[in-house]
């Protein structure tokens, strides 16, 4: 019996009509089944089978992670800008300044860019879509980055090339030059940010100067003391309660300490803060090595409230009146939500914090707020003396040693309260600054 011997044309075509019968069926099965009839499909195939029809696999990033910023995404936005090259088609450009090599890049929705690491080729794109978000409810813009990989690099992908971008924007956002404040915005439910250039340094801060070094030794130890902190099972935070009158430098020392860290700050209003659910949300959402600042801390929040004036309230007015006074007129956070933060279930993430309140008046807070071990370092910032004022004269004046005014001007400080801010105020007008050059 004659044996039948395909033509080499004949197993050409077969092998192009079979891989394209293939092809169609990958395609269909990968975009146009619906998923869950996909996923049971799939269920029925061997890992190989598997393998063949959807080798790529795509990580995604949201903007959001449980309501909170995610930081991933953070990292990836800062790393993607150190390797966008001639791989993608357009890009958007920004800068906080003029100076043409500052620009900031990143890319837009839509576009493509390739990376490669040890030998892995990954397609990183951004997306955005319109969601009904569950912070504001309302519709809002999200993003999310999204790479793709092929499947048998997802394990090396997930312990190598994840930690090496999150190092990268790590060593990139420490040496950032720009720092950031935030504040938050309650109509959006999230951290506004703005460049922030506040020219206060700690040679330009005029206040007692072995209080001064107290504070720079302070923050440079807490700087340092990373394994410390994780030796003794403590968060690496620190907390700073800034209290004195009105233009004495609290507000100065703050940015004067942000500066000097190379911290961003978070501001924080804590009458916008509706609950302290939102509290706990938005304080997560916040990044390390930053100062979260709650200024005027005495002002109007329950936070604040003393609990003889809340006992006095409560017995003139009974516990229904209060509760709904404290709810419509005052829809500030409690203290114990606020304490829970600080030094309670709240405060165990996060790494290389400051938390700084301030005061003008001390006397009107809630004690709980003070006790021992809560704030780490009080400082209180007082009306000018000799000493912040010849810090002064050398910041306005540029005069560094002895003039034959400061004996008179000594002893007046010594009699009449004077804040820092009335004299340099004081020092920036033409009359003055007569007096000082004769
Ligand atoms: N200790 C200081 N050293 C140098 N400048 C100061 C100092 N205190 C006040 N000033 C000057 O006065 C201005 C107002 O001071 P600042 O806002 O820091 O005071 P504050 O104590 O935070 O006031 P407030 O409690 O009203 O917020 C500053 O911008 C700065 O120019």
């Amino acid at each position: 019996m004659a044996s039948y011997m395909p033509s080499m044309s004949t197993i050409l075509s077969s092998y192009a009509s079979l891989s394209t019968t293939i092809m169609l069926f990958r395609a269909i099965l990968s975009e146009m089944l619906p998923r869950r009839m996909r996923d049971y499909f799939l269920s029925k195939f061997p890992e190989s089978l598997f393998r063949y029809f959807f080798p790529n696999f795509t990580l995604i990033v949201d903007q959001y992670w449980q309501a909170t910023t995610n930081h991933t995404f953070l990292a990836v936005e800062t790393y993607l800008s150190t390797i966008i090259g001639t791989s993608a088609d357009s890009l958007h450009i920004g800068s906080h300044s003029l100076v043409p090599h500052k620009l900031n890049l990143r890319i837009p929705a839509g576009c493509i860019i390739i990376d490669e690491f040890q030998g892995m080729k990954l397609e990183w794109s951004l997306h955005k879509e319109s969601v009904n978000s569950s912070r504001s409810h309302r519709d809002e813009v999200q993003y999310s980055y999204q790479v793709k990989c092929k499947r048998s690099d997802r394990e090396k992908v997930m312990t190598s090339y994840l930690p090496h971008i999150a190092n990268t924007a790590q060593t990139i956002l420490s040496k950032r030059e720009n720092l950031h404040i935030y504040t938050y915005d309650k109509n959006n439910c999230g951290w506004k940010s703005a460049v922030f250039k506040h020219p206060a340094t700690f040679a330009t801060l005029a206040m007692d100067p072995k209080k001064k070094a107290e504070i720079i030794e302070d923050l440079d130890n807490f700087v340092q003391q990373k394994d410390f902190f994780q030796r003794v099972g403590r968060t690496w935070k620190r907390g700073y309660f800034l209290h004195g009158p009105p233009g004495t430098g609290k507000s100065s020392l703050v940015a004067a300490i942000a500066n000097h860290q190379r911290y961003n700050i978070y501001d924080l209003q804590l009458q916008s803060v509706r609950s302290d659910a939102e509290l706990r949300r938005i304080l997560t959402s916040t990044t390390n090595r930053s100062i979260l600042l709650v200024e005027d801390i005495d002002c109007s929040t329950k936070a604040s409230r003393d609990r003889t004036k809340i006992r006095d309230e409560k017995e003139e007015l009974g516990q229904g009146e209060l509760d709904h006074r404290l709810s419509s007129s005052d829809p500030g956070i409690t203290l114990s939500g606020l304490l829970n933060f600080t030094d309670g279930l709240w405060s165990s993430f996060g790494d290389e914090r400051l938390i700084i309140f301030t005061t003008n008046h001390k006397d009107k807070l809630e004690p709980a707020l003070l006790r021992p071990g809560r704030m780490d370092l009080e400082i209180y910032m007082g009306y000018c003396t000799f000493a912040a004022f010849k810090q002064l004269a050398k910041s306005y004046l540029q005069i560094d040693d002895n003039h034959h005014l400061f004996t008179a001007i000594e002893n007046l400080l010594e009699q009449v309260s004077v804040t820092p801010a009335d004299v340099a105020q004081q020092l920036m007008t033409k009359n003055f600054l007569g007096i000082f050059k004769t």
